[in-house]
């Protein structure tokens, strides 16, 4: 693995960055009334990171930051407003995206609305090999069977409908059918969230298995930041479409450097397990990304603002020690290189 530095503040890639989003923007145009003229909200804002083989990348910030926005156009339902999005180096564009589709999945949060209730496990699964035009009916069948073992489904259940099967049971048949056209990055959206906490850590050890023997890229997008520590080797902190804070796990956990970021961490001590990130900074409102606040957009939230902070963005800087970067005025410049 020869390590290839990169432009920009992202970590140092090395050769197996399979999946890669270069300074990408997306900006959805909202009216606030019928009688008003539209404006811009740019809910992804200059965002750069890479997902690599075979490692997790958890994505966390609260509801309505953008990690939404960004997983669709991860998974190439959403043409950026600028920026690039690159897979194996090249950049992916018109033709290409039916290819990059293939070769990026994902499995949404909830099994019991993202299976078709009228189809039964094997059409589910096959859809995908169908969709495509890969081998014949009999092929397909096999290719979905051998899937079922892998995800650790009996082979009976190939001709139920997804009624009869339990929760954990749906999210096996949604991570199969991901897995058929055996992409390289699955794109995980709160993959547990709607489960039992009793089948949570399953689906998760599923998860790590899957990714450890397919070498598998994974995004995985989580409230729940046990999760995001249990299986992510990198983390992005996202705060109003901007990755603000980004590191190795353990860094970000023993060290977080941005206010943003030790406040998520430390509102997950005082909350109930599996129910989500509560509000970080209790009494202060998220900013309407409309109105995003001049300077830094985390000021008016943020307990140990300065004037630097209330009138000019901080640029991105390289965090020497740690790996990763922090966008913060407040961090130390001791500790960090310009990125
Ligand atoms: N189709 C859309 N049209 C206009 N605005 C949108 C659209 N989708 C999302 N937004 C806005 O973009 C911002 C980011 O939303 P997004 O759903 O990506 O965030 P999120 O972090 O995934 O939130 P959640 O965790 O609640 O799903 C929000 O302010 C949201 O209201």
């Amino acid at each position: 693995m020869i390590p290839v530095t990169i432009p920009g503040p992202e970590r140092a890639v090395s050769t197996d960055a399979v999946l890669e989003l270069r300074g990408v923007s997306h900006t959805y145009q909202v009216r606030r009334s019928p009688f008003r003229k539209s404006v811009p909200l740019r809910a992804v804002d200059d965002v750069s990171l890479c997902v690599h083989r075979g490692e997790v990348l958890g994505l966390v910030g609260e509801s309505g930051c953008g990690k939404s926005t960004l997983s669709k156009i991860l998974l190439g339902l959403l043409p950026p407003s600028s920026g690039a999005v690159l897979i194996d180096g090249a950049a992916v564009s018109g033709a290409g995206q039916a290819a990059f589709a293939r070769r990026v999945q994902p499995v949404f949060q909830d099994p019991y609305s993202s299976l078709n209730p009228r189809k039964t496990v094997a059409q589910i699964i096959g859809l995908p090999l169908a969709v495509h035009g890969v081998g014949d009916r009999a092929g397909r069948r096999q290719a979905v069977t051998a899937m079922l073992d892998c995800v650790g489904l009996p082979r009976r259940v190939l001709d139920t409908y997804p009624k009869q099967l339990s929760g954990g049971q749906r999210q096996r048949v949604a991570i199969a059918r991901a897995l058929i056209m055996r992409p390289e990055v699955v794109v995980c959206d709160e993959p547990t969230s709607a489960l039992d906490v009793s089948v949570q850590a399953q689906i998760l050890n599923l998860l790590t298995e899957l990714r450890r023997e397919l070498n598998l890229g994974m995004l995985m997008i989580s409230h729940n930041l046990a999760v995001i520590e249990h299986m992510a080797t990198w983390i992005a902190v996202m705060y109003l479409g901007r990755i603000v804070e980004s590191g190795p796990t353990r860094a970000i956990f023993e060290r977080p450097r941005h206010p943003y970021t030790r406040a998520l961490l430390q509102s997950v001590l005082t909350t109930v397990p599996g129910h989500g990130i509560p509000d970080p900074l209790p009494g202060t409102a998220i900013p309407n990304p409309v109105d995003r606040p001049a300077g830094c957009a985390f000021h008016p939230r943020c307990p140990l603002a300065t004037d630097l902070c209330r009138t000019v963005p901080p640029s991105r800087v390289a965090d020497a020690r740690q790996g990763g970067f922090v966008e913060c005025h407040l961090f130390p410049a001791g500790e960090a290189e310009a990125a």
